[in-house]
């Protein structure tokens, strides 16, 4: 179990992270996503104990790990935590092997004990046969690998993950997504994962907590973030695609009618429809691009920096530049305050 209770970080008068709270069981692979800057890092080094919190507590299982009041934290090497950055930091002059025995070495297993383990991981990551090679001379996706590896090695408690894949290709990212996952479940350990690419973080989380200027906006199952974000950012966030947001002042008239002034209304984009013609409840977008998803089509529009996605079976031919009216439904999917705060 992990527990941030009431956590915080500033750098000076600057708050990195600020009065975060969340409860994770044993097991949990918690995803921490969120755009550039708004604190992913700092939570997970913080988790890491490479940075004591300003405010707040970490507790793991029953332990404390750090105190932000009391101004103390545990050390990296002793709190059972495994790290893996998006750099995988190998060492260069040691073996695929070496590498993945070097922490065992250092937690003073035997000989025997140690080669066991890590021919056991190695063989969980499939990178068996790499054994004798040095990190120059297999790929950038085996580097993860043996990186990851070498941090289940020692058999650490909570994984920490910072943006692990993002140095991988497309089609690499999507096969270690569940390479991960898998070797999750087979530690047991529970996971913190970061990342700024909500898709990653909506397949691989049993837990998500969305972070926007250092704060939590929402932290729950992917699936209910989806179906019910709390506020504006989150709606806009989640999703594939995210969900559209409306300012009433935008809204064609027929459809603004009935709603106070200031809010803003959530659209899905299965729930629009798309024309070549206007219509009383349409919007004009410029076409920006048309792409296939899952057998459907996915129409964006631009207009200035708004945006407007509608997925829908079939469309007219388009061409950028081109109007494209976005019809939208007679009722929203939710509604938010001008602040960002759901109303319905
Ligand atoms: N040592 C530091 N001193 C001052 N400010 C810092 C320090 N470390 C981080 N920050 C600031 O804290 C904020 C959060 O940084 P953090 O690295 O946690 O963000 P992030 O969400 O991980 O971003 P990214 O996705 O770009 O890595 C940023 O505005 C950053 O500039």
């Amino acid at each position: 179990m992990i527990r941030l209770e009431t956590l915080g970080k500033s750098f000076g008068s600057f708050d990195a992270v600020k009065d975060v709270n969340i409860e994770v069981p044993k097991g949990a692979f918690l995803v921490l996503v969120g755009p550039s800057g708004c604190g992913k890092s700092t939570m997970l080094r913080m988790l890491a104990g490479l940075e004591t919190p300003s405010a707040g507590r970490i507790v793991f299982g029953e332990d404390t790990v750090s105190d932000g009041e009391k101004g103390w934290t545990i050390d990296p090497s002793r709190r059972n935590v495994g790290l893996v950055f998006q750099s995988y930091a190998l060492w260069p002059h040691m073996t695929v092997a070496g590498n993945v025995d070097w922490p065992l070495k250092v937690k003073g297993l035997d000989k025997a004990e140690r080669q066991a383990r890590v021919s056991e991981v190695l063989g969980l990551l499939g990178i068996g046969a790499l054994a004798q090679r040095y990190p120059n001379e297999i790929s950038g996706g085996q580097q993860q690998r043996v990186a990851i590896a070498r941090m289940i090695a020692p058999k650490p408690g909570i994984l920490l993950f910072d943006e692990p894949l993002s140095n991988l290709d497309a089609k690499l990212r999507v096969e270690m997504r569940t390479e991960l996952l898998r070797v999750h479940r087979a530690t047991g350990a529970t996971s913190v994962y970061v990342t700024h690419d909500q898709v990653e973080a909506m397949t691989m989380a049993s837990h998500v907590a969305v972070l926007n200027a250092g704060r939590v906006e929402q932290f729950g199952p992917p699936a209910e973030l989806v179906a019910r974000p709390a506020t504006a950012f989150v709606a806009t966030f989640v999703g594939t695609p995210p969900a559209n947001l409306v300012p009433v002042s935008a809204l064609p008239p027929v459809l603004a009618a009935g709603h106070p002034q200031g809010v803003s209304l959530m659209y899905r984009p299965e729930d629009m429809r798309v024309s070549a013609q206007p219509t009383p409840d349409s919007l004009a977008f410029e076409f920006a691009e048309a792409s296939p998803v899952a057998g459907r089509i996915m129409i964006t529009g631009t207009s200035g920096d708004r945006r407007l996605t509608a997925v829908v079976d079939q469309a007219p031919h388009f061409t950028v530049g081109d109007s494209v009216h976005f019809i939208l439904p007679p009722s929203p999917a939710a509604l938010f305050g001008a602040t960002g705060e759901r109303l319905q």
